[in-house]
């Protein structure tokens, strides 16, 4: 493995790489990282290149990332593609000792396992949500369930139209949290996805409904009714520069740390 930590330099610009340069995500990252001062897009690639130049910056080819890597010396990758092509960039990162982060949702467990095993190499970031709203989210939920154990929960996040995977990452990770902070061990909700059918709703149930339509960057909301009242904790992103300014701030705290697993929330910490 390369050692590329002690080439960046605390004073210059972030050299960024960034994969998944097309696409919707991928777009709003480069067209907010060359407005930022602190970075500097040393490469951009996707699946099937731009003809023109997207924001200014060359599209490459992603077959080209191995030697675009070696070349451009990037500071850290940001990527936001598929859960098959976030895995293989983050190999070649591990390899190439280029600190790695990642919003690509839809991960499975072998492809999460593969995505660890690259950050005993080299640091790692993956987060299902940039947006720090979202990161607050996740705390007032964790408190809610530890105080309210007993309300009926269900979940609901809405999408753009062509969003592949569902629930979204984001709602996996509520979930997770909703688990882990359940005061009951043994009451664990069981997750319904969607309903049908004439039954009534079981008290152990937690529900979760994803919704696709139109533009829509992300919203998810949590309902949790009890005691003949209702608490909705609901997060909207108003647009996807919202997730983008979130992974490059990760990028810019990321970027020359040692190997290992990070969480987004340690970058609002910071
Ligand atoms: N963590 C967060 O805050 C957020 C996470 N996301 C997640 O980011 C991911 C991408 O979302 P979105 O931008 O909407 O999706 P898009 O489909 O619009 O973009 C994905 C891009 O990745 C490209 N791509 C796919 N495979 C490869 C590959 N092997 N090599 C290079 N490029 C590749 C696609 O290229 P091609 O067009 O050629 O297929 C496309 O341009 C999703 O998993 C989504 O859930 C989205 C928003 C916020
Ligand atoms: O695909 C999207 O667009 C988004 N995906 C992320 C997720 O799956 O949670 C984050 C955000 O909601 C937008």
């Amino acid at each position: 493995m390369t050692d590329r930590s002690s080439s960046l330099d605390s004073a210059g610009p972030l050299r960024l790489g960034v994969t998944g340069a097309t696409g919707r995500m991928g777009r709003v990252v480069l067209a907010t990282a060359v407005e930022r001062p602190d970075c500097d897009v040393v490469f951009a690639v996707n699946r099937s290149p731009a003809s023109d130049a997207v924001e200014g910056v060359e599209i490459e080819p992603a077959v080209a990332f191995d030697a675009l890597i070696a070349d451009r010396e990037p500071h850290a990758v940001v990527d936001f593609t598929g859960a098959g092509a976030a895995v293989d960039y983050a190999v070649t990162c591990a390899e190439e000792g280029v600190p790695f982060v990642t919003g690509t949702t839809g991960m499975d467990e072998t492809q999460l396992d593969r995505l660890c095993e690259a950050s005993e190499s080299v640091p790692v970031l993956h987060a299902s949500n940039f947006s720090r709203g979202v990161a607050v989210l996740d705390e007032l939920l964790a408190e809610a369930v530890r105080r309210l154990p007993d309300y009926d929960i269900e979940l609901v996040e809405t999408h753009h139209s062509g969003k592949r995977d569902a629930p979204s990452g984001t709602t996996t990770r509520l979930l997770a949290t909703l688990e882990s902070a359940h005061p009951g061990e043994d009451e664990i909700p069981d997750r319904v996805h969607g309903r049908e059918g004439d039954a009534p709703r079981e008290p152990g149930e937690i529900g979760v409904h994803s919704v696709r339509a139109g533009a829509i960057a992300g919203e998810h909301e949590i309902l949790l009714a009890g005691n003949h009242e209702e608490i909705r904790l609901c997060h909207r992103a108003g647009d996807r520069g919202v997730f983008a300014a979130g992974a490059l701030d990760a990028a810019a705290w990321l970027a020359g740390r040692d190997p290992g697993w990070y969480d987004f929330r340690e970058v609002i910490d910071a």
